[in-house]
């Protein structure tokens, strides 16, 4: 059983992607949802560019060992459209802050990727022609599968959806293996385990279930969508280090949630 004592991988310039899978990897492609909230770090708003730093680091390492990784970054430490609007404002054009606010991060992330000298690519699913490339299925194929990293932005484009739901859409888009929700708990609870210090973890879970008790974790649109294409699912904390390298080794991190 593979432990999740691999901190200390060599960190160096990543091997190409495009090499047959080796050994040491479960999958062969991924989706990694990062939660923007939790790019804020220790800080209130915005970005900690140490814990993008530690991200890039963990995220070499799948590279390293022949991953593609495709990455969906949440919007939550700068701007939500639900809450903008709570405050007065028009809910699609928080909305489009919102889905604004994920390119800033993605931008970031990829700043950090390629200082750790790991290749990575943005795409937007909102044109912005001379900041990042507009999201194409093929061409994002095609990068993952040369090696580079890519980080899709601007979530669905649509308003009305959340970045959980960009994350799934896109997993099953490239043909990602597993969608693996990076967040800031160790798991899916029976309920929300920063509001409840009772809350008891799943280390599994069906779509059915997560649907029927409706757990906060991801948004029901989201399951639905995963489940529809039976795409699993790994919910885990990303401030354990070593805990994404873990799980993509075939280790038991968080919660897997599937068909059951
Ligand atoms: N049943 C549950 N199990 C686990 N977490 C839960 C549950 N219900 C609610 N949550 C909350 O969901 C949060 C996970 O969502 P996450 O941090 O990824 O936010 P997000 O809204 O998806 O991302 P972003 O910050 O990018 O908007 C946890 O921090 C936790 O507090
Ligand atoms: O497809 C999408 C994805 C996101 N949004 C908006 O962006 C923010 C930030 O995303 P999070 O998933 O909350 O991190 C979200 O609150 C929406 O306002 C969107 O409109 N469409």
């Amino acid at each position: 059983m593979p432990t999740s004592d691999h901190a200390d991988l060599p960190l160096e310039r990543p091997a190409r992607a495009d090499k047959p899978r080796t050994e040491k990897s479960k999958y062969k492609r991924i989706l990694l949802k990062l939660s923007g909230e939790a790019l804020t770090g220790d800080a209130e708003f915005g970005i900690d560019p140490k814990v993008l730093d530690r991200l890039a680091l963990e995220i070499g390492q799948l590279v390293g060992i022949g991953v593609q990784v495709g990455i969906v970054v949440g919007g939550g430490n700068l701007f939500r459209g639900a809450a903008l609007h709570e405050a007065g404002m028009d809910r699609v054009t928080g909305d489009h802050m919102g889905m604004l606010a994920t390119v800033m991060n993605a931008l970031a992330m990829r700043d950090a990727l390629e200082r750790s000298n790991i290749r990575s690519r943005v795409m937007s699913a909102i044109p912005m022609s001379g900041v990042v490339e507009h999201y194409d299925r093929r061409t994002a194929i095609r990068y993952l599968t040369s090696g580079d990293v890519v980080l899709f932005s601007a979530g669905t484009g649509n308003p009305f959806f959340t970045t959980d739901s960009a994350a799934c859409l896109r997993g099953i888009e490239i043909d990602a293996d597993v969608v693996v929700k990076a967040t800031k708990v160790d798991g899916v609870y029976d309920k929300d385990p920063v509001k409840h210090s009772d809350a008891v973890k799943y280390d599994q879970l069906s779509y059915d279930d997560a649907l029927d008790q409706k757990l906060g974790v991801m948004d029901l649109t989201a399951i639905c969508l995963v489940r529809d294409h039976d795409m699993p699912v790994r919910v885990f904390n990303m401030n354990k280090p070593g805990a994404l390298l873990n799980l993509v080794v075939g280790g038991e991190e968080g919660t897997l949630i599937d068909r059951g």
